[in-house]
């Protein structure tokens, strides 16, 4: 019998701490994001939301390593020589001619890919394991990408407006699935979202992206998060931002 969920428990992997001095990044001679400085705490659960064009996803491609910087450092850093990183999009970004477990198991080395199955069940997808992309829903083939994410046990986990293609509904029962698996995780997460509900449900702490630095760094208080308990943060996220 396996765990609930097999890349938890015991062997679930620390998350990765992560510092940045003074980062810019620079798209021609316009600075996207410049003196940014901000230290992340391992197992932190991080949201960043910000005006459009903020550089909100600029800042999670370079932690990715897909962007690189123009100035500052960027370190990761991990009990591993070379902790794992993931990235979630808003497209699912599956391949269409492979079934749900080959798309959840690609990549992963020979001996890790049975955590595949149980990282479906984990999300729901029992019995789905040969369908492929087509065959499921937007909100299944979400359900599949973060399988695939977190079957990796990622040290860091990195989620770009994740169930921003999803309808309202769907997209509730994301945020539940999600807020229990990453508390099953030692994963560190920081989740680019427009949705400030999204990111008082998931996050610990808020980052609000403005003028190329962080403009609020905000700590989502333990305790009940509902509507009445969050709202003065909301509001002032909310002032902020328009
Ligand atoms: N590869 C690129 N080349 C040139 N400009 C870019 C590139 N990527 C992003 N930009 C520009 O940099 C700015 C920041 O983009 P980024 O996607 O990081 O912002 P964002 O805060 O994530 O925006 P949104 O909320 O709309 O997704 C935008 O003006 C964008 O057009």
């Amino acid at each position: 019998m396996t765990a609930a969920l097999d890349f938890a428990g015991p062997h679930s992997v620390p998350g990765a701490g992560v510092q940045l001095r003074d980062l810019a990044v620079h798209y021609g001679d316009r600075a996207v994001l410049h003196g940014l400085n901000l230290e992340i705490n391992p197992g932190e659960r991080i949201a960043v939301v910000g005006a459009s064009g903020g550089g909100k996803t600029t800042l999670l491609r370079v932690l990715a390593g897909l962007t690189l910087p123009s100035a500052g450092q960027v370190r990761v850093s991990h009990t591993q020589a070379s902790p794992r990183i993931r990235v979630m999009f808003q497209e699912d970004r599956l391949l269409p001619w492979l079934g749900a477990l080959d798309n959840v198991t690609l990549g992963l080395p020979k001996a890790e890919r049975h955590r595949g199955e149980d990282a479906l069940r984990d999300v729901g997808l029992a019995g789905r394991e040969r369908a492929y992309p087509h065959e499921l829903s937007g909100g299944q083939r979400q359900r599949v990408a973060l399988a695939r994410a977190l079957a990796h046990r990622p040290a860091l986990l990195l989620l770009d407006e994740p169930f921003g293609a999803l309808d309202a509904l769907t997209r509730a029962g994301m945020h539940d699935l999600l807020e229990q698996l990453l508390g099953e995780t030692g994963a560190t997460t920081l989740l680019v979202t427009h949705d400030l509900d999204e990111a008082l449900k998931l996050a610990d702490r808020v980052l609000l992206l403005g003028g190329g630095g962080v403009a609020e760094d905000l700590q989502v208080t333990a305790g009940p998060r509902d509507r009445v308990s969050l709202e003065p943060l909301r509001q002032r996220l909310e002032e902020r931002l328009h």
